[in-house]
């Protein structure tokens, strides 16, 4: 399937300059949806994860249906004062500005294999901030999903080493 027909591009949003890929319009289309939910779950298989780890907020939508699919837990990534549980948290860089990361200290057992699932690959900022918090914790990344990679941005460069799944790639803006 051709995925990349779903994704809506807005310029200049949300500063001058971004080109925002939107995954909404993939969302509506329910065989879409579930199209690129299983690619991810056959790549999950593969690296034999056995928890999903999503951040905030989009990284919800397509990591939480891979955790129901494959039966493993899901552990969420957030923005500081949204988890009610003791935290570790990672201060990170964005296409546009700058962030902080949390996760709960007991989510992750240690030598349990972790796939992080995000919706999109842009700088590698917030991927490479998700990896230091399971790694603190003593996860082993299995691999890194992503429906979206901005190959323009060299986010890939951030996390050399670790094995990664792109569904669409955009190699210009
Ligand atoms: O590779 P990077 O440059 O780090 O960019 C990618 C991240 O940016 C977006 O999230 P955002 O922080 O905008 O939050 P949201 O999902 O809550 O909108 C996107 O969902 C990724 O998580
Ligand atoms: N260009 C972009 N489009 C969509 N989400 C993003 N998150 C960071 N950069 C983005």
């Amino acid at each position: 399937m051709d995925l990349k027909q779903y994704i809506t591009i807005v310029e200049d949003y949300p500063k001058e300059g971004i080109s925002f890929k939107d995954i909404t319009t993939l969302m509506d289309h329910g065989e879409a949806y579930k199209f690129a939910t299983d690619e991810i779950v056959k790549y999950a298989e593969k690296v034999r994860a056995d928890l999903i780890v999503g951040p905030e907020a989009r990284g919800f939508i397509i990591g939480c249906p891979v955790a129901y699919a494959l039966e493993v837990g899901f552990a969420p990534v957030r923005k500081p004062g949204k988890l009610p549980r003791e935290t570790v948290s990672v201060e990170y860089d964005l296409e546009y500005g700058t962030d902080r990361l949390t996760i709960h200290k007991d989510a992750i057992k240690p030598g349990q294999r972790v796939l992080i699932v995000d919706d999109l690959l842009a700088t590698g900022g917030t991927i490479k901030a998700t990896i230091e918090l399971v790694e603190e914790l003593g996860g082993i990344v299995a691999g890194c999903a992503f429906l979206i990679e901005l190959a323009y941005l060299d986010g890939r460069k951030k996390i050399e080493g670790y094995d990664i799944c792109t569904l669409i790639t955009y190699d210009e803006e």
